[in-house]
């Protein structure tokens, strides 16, 4: 169990919050029951007033608070506001895993760390964040990954589980599950670009995630907030609205989105419901003859890593691919070649290399003609000059695999007769190891 802060008063007046008492856990031990509080300190009293006089809560509601301690699976975009509200509320105990480290891209939406805090252990800087605003909830962080060889013996310490990392599609199947086989309501969101989604998942007999998608999706149809960016008010908001839900549950009043989904447009700032079809008898895991009865491979099983770091697809084989120094000694050398880069016009406002053509991989699948025409017009060009490939470019060297494909695929066209390459690991590599003023994003 790890000790309370200490909080001081410092000569200059100020107040000091020593948080390196807490203890980063970087493996699962067994946790002693929260104690239940019999009263509320006049100090408990003066704290939750504001919600205590709801009707809605009470010092019944607020008790139950203080008894209920809850898994923040990610600390994260949704686990960071998830987090913040559920420590001011009074939760008893809050379980915050992360195995990964505070960067500085994380900071437009992952609140709870700060600047001081690039390179910490996530779990680490969240707890230390919240004993500050909350030194009476028992915060443990964990410096890990949730694994099949982890999640059981980690979820059935904690009565209510929360995933906020939803786009890893592995972890989602791996949390569903460890949640039915310990019977645990599963709070689950996610926000993507200006778009979110709630749905509280194995609750009250309603649908588990299997029972609504049965089959993972293709890996390369997911997309992540590196991926697609995401406006940080959205998980803010989403991640707002799990600690409603998780209150609730944790007070006693209960949840209605068990069998709901809640879509949030983010744009037209609109929240809609739709009722979600019913738990599934032929469910693999909460159904009636269950094949699922332990935590298996999620990540053979998803065909997709079960970390939200980049994935890198390997859709070519090795001689279509070059890499970032291959293609610098080109350039060094003069060889007369095109660069293609095929990411979004958005991203290419960011950064780009001066001499690339852009045609967005979007463009490419659609076959939009004025597109496909300006790329034929530039290989005429190069086979003019008798020589040269065709290299693409993208952030990380996944959609310039996927353009080289579809590109490969244009018979007939003047594309087809010239060697197509793409350039492994993108621009992120070339910032990475041949020039590092290039912009990381
Ligand atoms: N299996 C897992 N075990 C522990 N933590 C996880 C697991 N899967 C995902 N996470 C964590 O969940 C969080 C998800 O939050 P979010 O998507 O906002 O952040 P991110 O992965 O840092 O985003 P970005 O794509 O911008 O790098 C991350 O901090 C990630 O490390
Ligand atoms: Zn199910």
């Amino acid at each position: 169990m790890c000790p309370q802060n200490i909080v001081g008063v410092s000569r200059q007046n100020t107040v000091a919050v020593h948080t390196s008492e807490l203890q980063l856990h970087d493996k699962v031990t067994p946790l002693t029951p929260t104690k239940a509080k019999a009263a509320l300190s006049n100090e408990d009293i003066m704290r939750y007033s504001r919600q205590l006089l709801l009707p809605e809560l009470g010092v019944q509601g607020q008790l139950n608070l203080s008894k209920t301690s809850v898994l923040i699976v990610g600390c994260g975009g949704l686990g960071c506001p998830l987090a913040q509200y559920l420590a001011a509320a009074g939760i008893g105990r809050l379980g915050l895993l992360d195995y990964d480290e505070v960067e500085l891209s994380n900071l437009h939406r992952q609140v709870l760390h700060g600047e001081e805090n690039r390179g910490q252990a996530k779990a680490l800087s969240a707890a230390t964040a919240v004993k500050r605003l909350n030194s009476t909830v028992e915060c443990i962080p964990y410096h890990l990954q949730l694994s099949p060889e982890n999640a059981l013996q980690l979820i059935q310490q904690y009565p209510a589980a929360n995933v906020s990392s939803t786009y890893n599609v592995p972890t989602r199947y791996l949390v569903n599950d460890a949640c039915v086989l310990s019977g645990k309501p599963l709070v689950s969101a996610s926000a993507l670009r200006m778009e979110g989604q709630l749905t509280v998942y194995n609750y009250r007999g309603g649908p588990c995630y299997r029972c609504l998608y049965p089959v993972p999706p293709p890996q390369e149809t997911v997309t992540n907030c590196s991926d697609g960016g995401v406006l940080g008010v959205v998980p803010g908001i989403m991640g707002c609205f799990q600690a409603l839900e998780v209150l609730k549950i944790a007070s006693g009043r209960g949840s209605s989105c068990g069998q709901q989904l809640v879509m949030f447009d983010a744009q037209d700032a609109r929240f809609r419901s739709i009722k979600l079809r019913p738990k599934q008898a032929g469910c693999a895991v909460c159904g009636e003859n269950p094949s699922v009865t332990q935590l298996a491979d999620y990540e053979a099983f998803c065909g997709a890593a079960a970390t939200d770091k980049c994935r890198k697809l390997n859709l070519l084989s090795r001689d279509q691919r070059i890499t970032v120094q291959d293609y610098k000694s080109i350039i060094d050398n003069a060889e007369p070649h095109l660069l293609l880069d095929v990411r979004p016009l958005v991203e290419v406002d960011i950064c780009r290399l001066p001499f690339s053509l852009n045609i967005p991989l979007s463009s490419l699948e659609e076959r939009k003609s004025e597109q496909i025409q300006l790329l034929q017009e530039r290989v005429s060009q190069l086979k003019q000059q008798m020589a040269g490939d065709l290299y693409v470019i993208c952030k990380l060297g996944n959609d310039s695999q996927k353009a080289v494909q579809v590109m490969e695929k244009m018979i007939g066209s003047e594309v087809d007769s010239i060697t197509l390459k793409d350039i492994c690991g993108g621009l992120m590599a070339w910032a990475g190891k041949i020039d590092p003023t290039f912009p990381q994003y």
